[in-house]
């Protein structure tokens, strides 16, 4: 970021959201993706359960009341997601320590985490810079991180789109990559060629 780059997001998954009056803390498990129109399937539903899972049991060690919602349709423009909601009451002074534990999600990095996490080190060919990394926002009330996903590195005269998907099992090649084409969207519709 300097004055010949730049770069733009367009998602809003939330990896944390802190009340410092409340102390609630929020977070969601977010999975799977289809075109609005189509019904999910075995292949989204397991996709998601992981994500919430891994959440769950992250939360149950620094909160004994821990609200968790149903799982339900988060639509992002084109697009539509699995989503559960989780809201604890936690201790400020853990705040930095859920959110290096959440970091990164099994949506982005996948399960187990350091294998994962290696694994993608050494074989993913082209670096993430900012993408799937979070993004801060303190006010004098709340703290908000967001994950960095569909998002772009703006040069002068170029673009540079990142965009992911999860891969399980259950993938198939040209579906995923159709995916991102369709996650690309949400950054891609907000450029104009001036
Ligand atoms: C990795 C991305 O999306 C994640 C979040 C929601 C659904 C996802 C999926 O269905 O693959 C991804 O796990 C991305 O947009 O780059």
């Amino acid at each position: 970021m300097n004055d010949r780059q730049s770069w733009m997001g367009a998602f809003s998954e939330v990896l944390g959201k802190f009340s410092k009056k409340t102390h609630e803390f929020e977070t969601m498990s977010l999975a799977g993706t289809l075109p609005v129109s189509e019904s999910w399937s075995e292949k989204e539903i397991e996709e998601q359960k992981p994500v919430t899972r891994y959440i769950r049991n992250i939360l149950k060690n620094y909160s004994e009341n821990i609200d968790e919602s149903g799982t339900y349709d988060h639509i992002s423009g084109n697009i539509k997601h699995l989503r559960t909601d989780f809201k604890a009451k936690i201790r400020t002074e853990d705040l930095d320590a859920i959110i290096q534990e959440l970091h990164p999600t099994p949506a982005v990095c996948g399960m187990p985490k350091e294998f994962c996490k290696e694994s993608i080190q050494k074989l993913e060919k082209f670096p993430r810079e900012l993408y799937a990394g979070y993004i801060k926002i303190e006010t004098e009330d709340t703290v908000h991180y967001f994950v960095n996903l569909r998002c772009a590195k703006l040069y002068q005269n170029a673009v540079h789109v990142f965009v992911g998907g999860g891969i399980t099992a259950q993938s198939n090649p040209e579906k995923e990559w159709t995916e991102t084409e369709l996650k690309s969207e949400a950054v891609v519709k907000n450029l104009v060629v001036l």
